[in-house]
């Protein structure tokens, strides 16, 4: 079974930017190179789009197929993964050499970003996929990290469209900007200005401004780059900004830990999207395998119960919880951890109240769920998970902050990418508060939240 927590981590993609040379793609400096990249990503594109087509052949209300621009090369590839152990009953496969293409065989950085990409998933989505720009770009993306055509999924490129969708804003006001003032030579005063703006008003706050300002311009001291390649460096100092909390973190993983009890619990001021995370994450539980169960431990606010009971009945997971009013949240944690032990769960999602108003209280309410969890399972993998609105910009940052003193966060949820939110608050997340994302939200639907990744969120955020 696919797991949709997943995501490998590679260390070498966190290291500091100083020596970024594995992270930058390989310069292009013929153009006819670059449009052969072109052409092979569309093939692998369309090559993609037919395998999805394919799988989904046997159902009867098949969807309309779109019309495939005219082949541009004859053979589909079927394979880039040399390392799979060769099944005696599936047919021989060719020699890596021959299938891959020469866009995929030159450059060093596929390998580094197949560590980080997704494992193939094989979960069919029901929305019908079209054939357009969006779907070659989040093919693109899928490539780019070693991906094989004959392994992608709609639900994939559904979610690469929705994040792209999401930060099309962002992307549309950073892209065109920052590629006039980068590949001028070092920059001047004038474009650090102008540089500096672009990142504020994308929400990126002053100290992550500051570091990917100062890094590039020294980059560019040494070494003249043609803006292409100066976007390409600046997107390997973002991807660096926001992997390096990672290295800090006890789990740099995403997935709930086998044969313990993962506890995740979630805090965050209201709204900003803790009830649907919870949801969210019993979803991506359920299909892939977890046995999870819910602890509706914010007990403040009845709706907030009821709610979560929802989300349990949509997602098909129990929830633990006290049907009196104001009862105590670390009783419902208590009997969550019962209820969890008893049914041998992996993962115990537990819904927190998130009162700013009165930090004391917080605190106090946080300690005491942490002292239960310590005395009825301290053998579980703890996580705490702060839920922000990414719409909320620097004052959700400063809400962080008051979490962070008094919650001992181990990561962040970023929520609501798909609204007003502009990307660049991902970065000021992970410079500010030095927490790794650890997952992200584009919209209220179910399927609308997935583990963060750096190559992704960079590539939706810089890539036209
Ligand atoms: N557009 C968008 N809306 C979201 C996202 N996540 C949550 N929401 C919406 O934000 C609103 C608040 O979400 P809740 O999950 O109720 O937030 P909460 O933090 O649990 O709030 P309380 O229940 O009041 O504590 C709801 O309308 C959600 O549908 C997201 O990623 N994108």
């Amino acid at each position: 079974m696919f797991n949709w927590f997943r995501r490998k981590i590679n260390k070498t993609e966190s290291e500091p930017v100083s020596e970024p040379t594995e992270q930058v793609t390989t310069p292009e400096t013929e153009p006819s190179s670059k449009q052969s990249d072109q052409e092979d990503y569309l093939t692998w594109a369309k090559t993609a789009y037919k395998n999805i087509q394919q799988r989904q052949t046997p159902s009867t209300s098949q969807p309309e197929a779109t019309e495939l621009p005219p082949e541009t090369t004859e053979q589909p590839v079927t394979e880039v993964e040399p390392e799979t152990p060769q099944n005696s009953q599936s047919p021989p496969k060719e020699t890596k050499k021959e299938e891959t293409p020469a866009w995929m065989q030159k450059s060093d950085r596929l390998e580094a970003l197949k560590e980080t990409a997704m494992e193939t998933a094989a979960v069919e989505d029901t929305t019908p996929i079209t054939f357009d720009e969006e779907f070659v770009w989040s093919a693109k993306v899928l490539a780019a990290q070693g991906r094989a055509p004959d392994d992608i999924s709609e639900e994939e490129i559904n979610w690469l469209k929705r994040l792209r969708q999401g930060l099309g804003k962002s992307r549309r006001g950073l892209v065109n900007q920052l590629k006039s003032i980068v590949g001028q030579g070092p920059l001047n005063e004038d474009a650090v200005m102008e540089i500096e703006a672009l990142l504020l008003q994308a929400d990126t706050g002053i100290e992550a401004t500051d570091y990917i300002i100062s890094t590039l311009q020294n980059k560019l001291l040494e070494e003249a780059l043609p803006p292409e390649q100066a976007l390409d460096y600046l997107k390997s100092i973002l991807r660096d900004i926001l992997d390096r909390p990672l290295q800090k973190v006890v789990n740099p993983g995403f997935a709930p830990e086998k044969g313990v009890l993962n506890i995740w619990l979630l805090t965050g001021v209201n709204g900003a999207g803790k009830t649907t995370t919870i949801g969210k994450l019993a979803h991506l539980a359920q299909k892939s395998g977890y046995n999870c169960i819910i602890a509706a431990a914010d007990t403040f606010r009845a709706a907030a119960v009821e709610q979560v009971k929802v989300w349990g009945e949509r997602t098909n997971t129990p929830v633990i919880a006290n049907p009196g009013k104001n009862t105590d949240p670390a009783a419902v944690v208590f009997d969550g951890i019962s209820a969890a032990q008893a049914r041998q769960a992996d993962l115990l999602l537990v819904d927190t109240a998130g009162r700013l108003q009165n930090k004391k209280n917080l605190m106090a309410e946080l300690a005491k769920i942490r002292r239960i969890i310590d005395k009825k399972a301290d053998k579980a993998q703890v996580e705490s998970l702060l839920v922000l609105d990414a719409t909320l910009g620097q004052n959700g940052l400063r809400q962080a902050q008051v979490f962070s003193e008094a919650a001992n966060l181990s990561g962040v949820v970023l929520t609501k990418l798909d609204g007003t939110a502009k990307g660049g608050v991902a970065l000021a997340v992970a410079q500010q508060l030095e927490l790794p994302i650890r997952f992200i939200g584009v919209g209220e639907g179910i399927e609308d939240l997935r583990p963060f990744s750096s190559y992704e969120f960079v590539e939706a955020l810089l890539n036209e």
